[in-house]
């Protein structure tokens, strides 16, 4: 496959591989130092946290441990359905744990809202959010994470881990689509 051919169908990059790194390691330093000392579970949300998971968790230092949740708000298009769903759960027991929910953007701010809400249920010593991205519309909703990368624009953006149709996920940078790839 041609790659080169992909990362034509971006028509506007909003942050490139080198941007997104920086940003990570500013995060990462900041998260070391309000948990130093903390044993910290990063909850990753799958599928689209993997690449920041990846990279965030390489970018600190100290002890912490990982698990995954699955949950779907989505189905394929860009607009939410307003229902979430856990695809699959955590394999660790949260109470009395200090938890980092992990994600690569807070759109309606539907998804974060609600696992905030069901992790919390359970007990833990505390819950907080490190996203990547936000857009606007999630700052009406009552979700308020720690660390944000960068808000941006209302706008449909695909890369590093974000998808259309599953696809765009593998690029290295964030961007718009072109129009033609909806039509
Ligand atoms: O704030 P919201 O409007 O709820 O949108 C944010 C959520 O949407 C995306 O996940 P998606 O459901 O597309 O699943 P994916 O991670 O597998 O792509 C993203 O990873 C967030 O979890
Ligand atoms: O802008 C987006 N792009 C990709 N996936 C998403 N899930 C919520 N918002 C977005």
């Amino acid at each position: 496959m041609d790659s080169s051919h992909v990362e034509h169908e971006l028509v506007n990059i909003l942050f490139t591989e080198a941007q997104i790194q920086q940003r990570l390691a500013e995060m990462a330093e900041q998260i070391s130092a309000d948990y130093e000392g903390r044993d910290l579970l990063v909850v990753g949300v799958l599928r689209g946290a993997v690449m920041v998971m990846a990279d965030l968790s390489r970018a600190m230092p100290g002890h912490l441990e990982m698990d995954w949740m699955a949950v779907s708000s989505y189905g394929s298009g860009t607009k939410s359905s307003g229902v979430v769903r856990i695809l699959k759960d955590l394999d660790t027991d949260i109470s009395g744990r200090d938890v980092l929910i992990v994600d690569e953007i807070i759109d309606t701010g539907l998804t974060l809202s609600w696992l905030v809400n069901n992790l919390s249920s359970r007990n833990p010593a505390s819950v907080e959010i490190a996203t990547l991205l936000r857009k606007p519309e999630a700052l009406s909703m009552p979700v308020e994470p720690k660390y944000v990368g960068w808000d941006i624009p209302n706008e449909f953006v695909v890369g590093y881990g974000l998808d259309y149709r599953e696809r765009y996920r593998n690029l290295r940078d964030i961007g718009t689509l072109a129009p033609h790839v909806y039509s």
